[in-house]
């Protein structure tokens, strides 16, 4: 049976099942990889303000001339940025440097600027949200919502704003599923799509030994147990790569994993917390 290759916001808007991920892949170098993960299939490109690589991740989708509607792009807000006025300048800038008239979903990148971490920005997260629920009214955004945001941070969204946030992009990945639960569990109560950034931990998961000997059971490469992993939690892979194997490769995860391989992937131990 084919599988299911869509997520669905709350609002009814799909967003396929993998996206490509472009953090630390400068301006000048993003064009090729983004243009050969749309020539592999992927119609689904995350980026950032913050990644200072949203001009030539734009050239590259609009060269590749798929119509404006095939291609899901996601943007997010600068985490330094909170504020009602501010965000609505900055999301003019991301679409203008994108070259698109509107983005698929546009997300506040944390309830903390990158250097502050664990600051209280609750107040300015709600003004940000309510500007980022202006442009949704308005139509100049298909989806919002946020990342790395704890149940603590999206309290105040979902008590004192109108919409309920569609996605939180989250570190997840083998390994880090039971620090995560409560969180994982949260959105989707409250039908927020998890986004998994970071699903290959930046590269340090493949050598695991569960990994390796599952990737050899199934047939399968280490990196495709991991991004399947993440799609058997219901959790939406964004895997980076530049080079074009291994961008073919993080594509095709059309196997499933066992329920009780699924439960030994559960207990595996964080890599980046031993
Ligand atoms: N919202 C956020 O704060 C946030 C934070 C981190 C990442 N992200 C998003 O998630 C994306 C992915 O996360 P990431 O960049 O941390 O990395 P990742 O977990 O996808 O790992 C990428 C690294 O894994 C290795 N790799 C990739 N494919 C491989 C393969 N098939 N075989 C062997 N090695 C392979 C490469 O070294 C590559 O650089 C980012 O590019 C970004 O779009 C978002
Ligand atoms: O998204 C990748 C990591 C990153 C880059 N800039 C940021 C600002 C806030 C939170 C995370 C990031």
């Amino acid at each position: 049976m084919a599988q299911k290759n869509t997520f669905v916001f709350h609002n009814g808007i799909e967003i396929p099942h993998i996206g490509f991920g472009t953090w630390q892949i400068p301006n000048d170098e993003v064009y090729e990889p983004v243009t050969v993960a749309l020539k592999t299939g992927y119609r689904h490109i995350d980026t950032a303000a913050a990644y200072q690589n949203e001009e030539n991740v734009g050239k590259a989708i609009k060269d590749f001339g798929l119509k404006r509607e095939e291609v899901f792009i996601t943007s997010k807000l600068r985490a330094s940025i909170k504020g009602y006025e501010s965000t609505l300048e900055e999301f003019e800038k991301t679409i203008s440097k994108l070259g698109v008239d509107y983005l698929d979903l546009y997300l506040i990148h944390a309830p903390w600027p990158w250097e502050e971490k664990g600051k209280d920005c609750s107040e300015g997260n709600v003004q940000s949200w309510k500007a980022m629920e202006k442009l949704y009214n308005d139509g100049k955004i298909k989806a919002i919502g946020v990342s790395n945001f704890e149940i603590s941070d999206l309290q105040p969204i979902l008590d004192q704003c109108d919409i309920v946030p569609m996605a939180n992009q989250i570190p997840f990945y083998i390994g880090r599923y039971q620090a995560q639960k409560e969180l994982v569990d949260f959105c989707h109560e409250h039908n927020i799509v998890v986004e998994a950034y970071s699903p290959l931990a930046t590269g340090e998961l493949l050598n695991g030994k569960e990994i390796t000997e599952l990737a050899e059971k199934y047939d399968v490469t280490p990196a495709q147990i991991c991004l399947r992993y993440c799609l058997e939690k219901n959790t939406l892979p964004l895997p980076k790569s530049t080079h074009e194997e291994r961008i073919v490769e993080n594509m095709q995860l059309d196997f499933t994993l066992s329920k009780e391989d699924v439960a030994l992937l559960d207990a595996v131990k964080d890599v980046r917390q031993s």
